[in-house]
């Protein structure tokens, strides 16, 4: 430990000093992610080493690097993802996030074709469906003239959507706002954000992770933990779908026809599928399996009780909170609003009931900016975007060690004059995101969903049910700032980085 303490020193990378056993965990836990990072990086620049407890965290913000360290050697000496204090650790993780090395890239094969530009047309009707029922939700807030908080609308609107298109099951969760799933959702993420006595300790003391992830359990089982709950949810709906074998187009049944055929050497996926996956993997050095061999071994079952966990979570969290950004954005910004409107108008017009599709959306180029420019100022899962050194090597010059945690500051590149100036980068103008200004930039500027074969493997997804709903809210609706409204909004810190008091809005009908 002592020695690990003084790693960056040794490299002759500059940083915050850490104290003995607790690292740098004393700011980080009075000020929080968002502001340590900002400090450090005004203070160190774009390279320099803070402890997470025990564990080194190289922050790091040239393109050269993140393209080596996210791509170009993703695969040999980067296989490994931040590990999650309270979890079962990188070895035989049976999830996509936490997975490494063969079974990360078996799994990432594995569901990669759920997001396929074929498996998202299909999914269009499922999503519009519950934007209707968001309509009808906000209408009622219309009517009454009521000041609310959108951020919880949202979340029933992307609870409901990953249920419909991850499990076939219809959640009702925007009218019914109590059901236990949203709820227990809701409150996991919060707990997270909490950082109990147990948390701590675990984050402190990494090395006794099988202790406190069985301890974690254990404790669960006897409080309630909310993933309990949900962990049976899924449980009981595979078990369910097991025995119904229904044709429907959802996760569950791709991932029940993978596991079902694992190890079978003549079962392939449809080529359908394959359009987004072969992206993924496969394609790296040093890299033997292809994505189709992979995905010839199946998963086991539970592979699949852990991923569609992941996706219920992923699905229902990042979203809604995308959504949540946006309003806060548009109250703010009328005239970006108005402009956005007038865009939607144009593509649909004289169409109340409009259902927008997969194509037509991506055809909307300012609502594409618009949502761009909010993913740039607010990021959603900065912490996430890290590689584990798992050999040691050389990068841009700098010598790795294993073990090290390898962080693209995507907060920095988001807020950097370099790329974003010369206006001031706090100043949210969608376009930055003008072809001609897109053209002038890296693209690694801008990394919202990450980087390389392993980035977000829902981008797809969230990018059709987000522009789904803004599309056909803003055609009805204009969103209006209130005395309420928390400005600038306060962000709660947790498995991700999301308003910590709501969005307070108001919305009126436009035609009246
Ligand atoms: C606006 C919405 C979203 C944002 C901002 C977001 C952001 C991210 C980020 C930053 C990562 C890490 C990428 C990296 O390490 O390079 C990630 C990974 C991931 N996301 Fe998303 N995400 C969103 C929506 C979704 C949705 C809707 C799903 C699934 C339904 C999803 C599933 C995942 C999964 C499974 C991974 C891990 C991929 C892997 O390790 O192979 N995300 N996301």
């Amino acid at each position: 430990r002592k020695n690990r303490y003084n790693l960056f020193k040794r490299m002759g990378i500059n940083g915050p000093a850490p104290a003995f056993l607790i690292g740098n965990f004393y700011d980080m836990y009075k000020y929080g992610l968002l502001k340590c990072w900002e400090k450090w990086r005004n203070e160190y620049g774009g390279m320099y080493g803070y402890y997470e407890g025990p564990q080194p965290i190289l922050v790091i913000t040239d393109p050269e690097m993140i393209k080596q360290v996210f791509v170009k050697d993703l695969f040999s000496n980067f296989s490994g993802r931040r590990i999650f204090p309270m979890g079962r650790g990188p070895k035989h993780n049976p999830d996509i996030i936490q997975s490494e090395g063969q079974d990360w890239k078996r799994i990432r094969a594995l569901s990669s074709p759920f997001f396929s530009g074929v498996r998202m047309k299909e999914m269009s009707p499922l999503i519009n469906n519950s934007v209707g029922k968001l309509l009808n939700v906000l209408e009622e807030k219309a009517n009454a003239g009521t000041t609310f908080d959108i951020y919880s609308v949202y979340q029933g609107l992307t609870m409901e959507v990953i249920c419909a298109c991850a499990f076939g099951t219809d959640l009702d969760a925007q009218v019914d706002t109590k059901h236990p799933v949203l709820l227990k959702a809701r409150e996991l993420f919060l707990r997270v954000s909490q950082r109990n006595a147990l948390q701590i300790a675990a984050f402190l003391l990494p090395e006794l992770r099988p202790l406190w992830f069985r301890l974690g359990r254990k404790l669960g089982e006897i409080f309630n933990n909310p993933f309990i709950y949900l962990r049976e949810h899924i449980r009981h709906i595979i078990q369910m779908r097991r025995s119904q074998k229904l044709d429907r187009v959802d996760f569950i049944n791709l991932m029940l026809s993978a596991t079902e055929h694992a190890n079978d050497a003549s079962f392939t996926m449809t080529s359908d599928d394959s359009d987004t996956a072969d992206q993924s993997t496969g394609t790296s050095s040093g890299d033997k399996e292809t994505s189709s061999s992979l995905r010839k071994k199946g998963m086991t079952n539970e592979e699949m009780e852990a991923n569609l966990m992941i996706f219920l979570l992923a699905g229902y969290e990042t979203t809604s909170t995308a959504l949540a950004y946006t309003s806060y954005r548009l109250a703010l910004n009328p005239d970006v609003q108005q402009k956005l409107q007038v865009e939607i108008d144009e593509y649909f017009p004289d169409d109340d009931d409009m259902c927008p599709t997969y194509n037509s959306v991506q055809k909307l180029p300012y609502l594409d900016m618009v949502f761009s420019e909010v993913l740039r100022l607010h990021s959603i899962a900065p912490p996430i975007i890290a590689r584990r050194c798992t050999k040691a090597c050389t990068v841009k010059g700098v010598d790795i060690p294993e073990g090290v945690m390898v962080m693209a500051d995507s907060v920095g590149l988001h807020m950097d004059k370099k790329y974003w100036g010369p206006e001031d980068p706090a100043i949210f103008s969608p376009d930055r995101f003008l072809p001609e200004n897109k053209a002038k930039r890296d693209p690694i500027a801008w990394m919202p969903f990450g980087h390389g074969p392993r980035n977000c493997v829902g981008m797809r997804f969230a990018l059709m049910e987000a522009k789904f709903a803004l599309t056909r809210l803003l055609k009805k609706y204009t969103i209006h700032k209130t005395d309420e409204l928390q400005i600038p909004l306060q962000i709660r810190e947790g498995g991700t980085f999301v308003p910590k008091d709501g969005v307070m809005v108001s919305v009126s009908k436009r035609n009246e």
